[in-house]
């Protein structure tokens, strides 16, 4: 691969004898893999689990379908080996308040989201807004029920959740160097001014992040480039800034200390770790993990948002429950518009933020009927619905493409709503009517299968 010039002299001077080593990584396959959703109770079937990422849970060497039922149901998420440690550091407990702050598309917060098992509340937020509406595709795919997604600037939250968060998570926009291998279009914005003008970005974001942090609550940074402007010395600056200290992150083979020596010598940024593509089985990351050790913001008694839904509204939701689902009551609920959605009660109000979703969307009320939605079909477990109709892979590919199918049972199916299961995963919802599955797979993300 033809790497800019100045990043090689750059580098040469910084990795000295490992210079060679890292530049001819750069000409080696790229490291695919995958994480499997644990929200979900039944395996994937249709990728191959015999080679286990050590450093990640979850996680497995190997590449995803894009158009099997693993991935449409959300049973896996594509994540390459470097990225997988991030959420691995995080490991946020249950019940805790967590904020994914540069969140799109979404592989740190799915994967925050499978600690959290549907407890706390997982506030993830993406600035742009094209990218917001992939983050809420891929999290609704996942099944997440406790996720709040916003498209927000960091500025704007901060005055919605100070010091509000558990855990912060700062997935930060930087020069992308460890982007160069999978995607050398990367390469064409670097410059050897570039790292400190992203630098600039992520103190600003950072100012508002430490903000946001309840103390003792903990702010995960992590960048995909090498630049020591955006890593070292940016938890060098995080350290002489705030009250903020290390917490030290385990080192799996192949994971290096990260360098004092590349910021101010303070010797406890080698807490921070440094994945090197050429040292690790993955395209190159780094982490740091910090702790606030006194409020910076005392937060202010926080008004929540409240159940609005009118008695028929609550009826209609209350007729669906007990008809279709044995095991699911969110304790709150919110109508934005028709659409009904579940509420964490710590929720703060929301007025002024820019929502997309303000907890799991529900559905949809529709004159005098509700109408389930995908998101909450991808969120039950099968075992938990009172009805579910299995269905082979020609009838998946059909209900993916937006095709209505026929289904043949040994007992006629009742007319209404079913939750449709192929490989044991929940793929949507259809609803019979004489037999034909009407088809309620969303328009925007409809494919054929070849
Ligand atoms: C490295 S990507 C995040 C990847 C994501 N965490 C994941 O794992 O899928 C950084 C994100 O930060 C967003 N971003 C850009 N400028 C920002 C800003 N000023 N404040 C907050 N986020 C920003 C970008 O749109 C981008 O989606």
């Amino acid at each position: 691969m033809q790497l800019p010039e100045q990043f090689k002299l750059k580098y040469q001077q910084l990795l000295g004898a490992q210079a060679t080593a890292f530049f001819n990584s750069f000409d080696q396959p790229v490291n695919h893999a995958f994480r499997i959703n644990p929200l979900k109770q039944a395996l994937p079937t249709e990728v191959d689990l015999s080679h286990p990422v050590p450093h990640c849970q979850w996680g497995y060497y190997g590449k995803v379908n894009g158009k099997s039922v693993d991935h449409q149901s959300g049973a896996v998420y594509s994540q390459e080996p470097s990225a997988m440690y991030v959420g691995e550091v995080a490991a946020p407990k249950t019940g805790m308040k967590v904020l994914d702050l540069c969140a799109a598309p979404g592989g740190k917060s799915t994967h925050l989201a499978s600690f959290l098992a549907n407890t706390g509340l997982l506030v993830s937020n993406e600035i742009n807004h094209k990218r917001a509406k992939v983050l809420v595709e891929n999290l609704e795919r996942f099944g997440a029920q406790n996720t709040m997604i916003l498209n927000e600037t960091p500025q704007n939250l901060r005055k919605h959740f100070p010091g509000y968060f558990d855990q912060i998570l700062v997935d930060a926009p930087c020069s992308g160097e460890g982007m160069f291998h999978k995607d050398p279009d990367a390469m064409q914005y670097w410059n050897l001014d570039y790292p400190s003008e992203c630098a600039v970005r992520q103190r600003e974001i950072l100012r508002d992040a430490v903000q946001m942090l309840t103390p003792g609550g903990e702010l995960v940074y992590s960048t995909c480039t090498f630049a020591p402007e955006e890593d070292e010395q940016i938890i060098a600056w995080l350290l002489d800034e705030y009250p903020l200290e290390m917490v030290p992150i385990k080192k799996y083979d192949g994971m290096v200390a990260a360098k004092p020596e590349w910021a101010n010598g303070n010797p406890a940024i080698a807490n921070a770790v440094r994945l090197f593509p050429h040292l690790f089985k993955g395209e190159g990351h780094f982490i740091a993990k910090l702790r606030l050790t006194q409020a910076i913001k005392s937060p202010k008694k926080v008004k929540v948002e409240r159940r609005n839904l009118s008695r028929d509204q609550q009826q209609l939701w209350d007729d669906f429950i007990s008809t279709n689902i044995d095991q699911f009551t969110p304790t709150e609920l919110i109508c934005f518009g028709d659409q009904l959605y579940t509420l964490n009660p710590k929720t703060p109000q929301l007025k002024g933020l820019k929502v997309m979703r303000p907890g799991l969307l529900l559905g949809t009320f529709k004159k005098k009927r509700f109408e389930p939605s995908y998101a909450l079909a991808l969120a039950i477990q099968p075992q938990a619905m009172k009805k579910t109709v299995q269905i082979d892979h020609h009838q998946w590919a059909a209900y993916v493409h937006g095709d209505t199918f026929q289904v043949v049972t040994q007992s006629p199916l009742t007319k209404g709503w079913y939750q449709l299961i192929c490989n044991q995963q929940a793929i949507g919802f259809g609803k019979n009517v004489n037999g034909t599955i009407k088809n309620f797979f969303p328009k925007g993300l409809r494919f054929s299968v070849k």
